[in-house]
């Protein structure tokens, strides 16, 4: 079966990002950017706005894709491809949701020991504003066991 499709969406102001708690489900319990499933008959775009919303209660203005980061699990046949996102303009207030619990985090002190582990590799690119391109292969949740990453200049 094809890849499993996700988005990831970073909303940026200049000194800080918000990222949101996961507090149920696939990576509970780690900070992470907004996303989740591309549903059938709806555009990446599409459902990374719609994610966006439904977990950090922001309507972004301006989305523009920095990263694509595919993902494998041994033992597991299903790839995901995670279209990574960020905005910088944006309607609406951060609010929790049953999914996330929204918080302003500073550029300079990224909670990477509490966030998936293949973020503190991507995450210094997604900030110093480069496109990038990435696979990570995973042993369970927490070890990555081989990877590769590039800067690009069109995804
Ligand atoms: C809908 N979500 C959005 C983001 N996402 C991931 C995954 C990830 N690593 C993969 C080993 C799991 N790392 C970050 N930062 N986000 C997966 C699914």
């Amino acid at each position: 079966v094809a890849n499993k499709l996700l988005t990831l969406v970073f909303v940026r102001e200049p000194t800080r990002i918000l990222l949101g708690l996961k507090k149920r489900g696939f990576g509970m319990g780690r900070w992470n950017g907004f996303g989740g499933k591309v549903e059938t008959g709806e555009t990446i775009i599409q459902a990374a706005l719609r994610e966006l919303q439904e977990e950090s209660g922001l309507k972004a203005k301006n989305l523009q894709e920095v990263g694509l980061l595919k993902f494998e699990f041994v033992g597991d046949p299903q790839l995901l491809e995670v279209h990574v996102f960020t905005s910088s303009e944006y309607e609406g207030k951060p609010t929790e949701s049953s999914e996330m619990k929204p918080q302003w985090y500073d550029i300079d002190s990224i909670p990477f020991d509490k966030m998936w582990p293949d973020d503190k590799w991507w995450f210094p690119l997604l900030l110093k504003g480069s496109k990038f391109s990435g696979y990570f292969l995973f042993e369970g949740h927490d070890d990555v066991l081989n990877y590769t990453l590039e800067e690009v200049d069109s995804l």
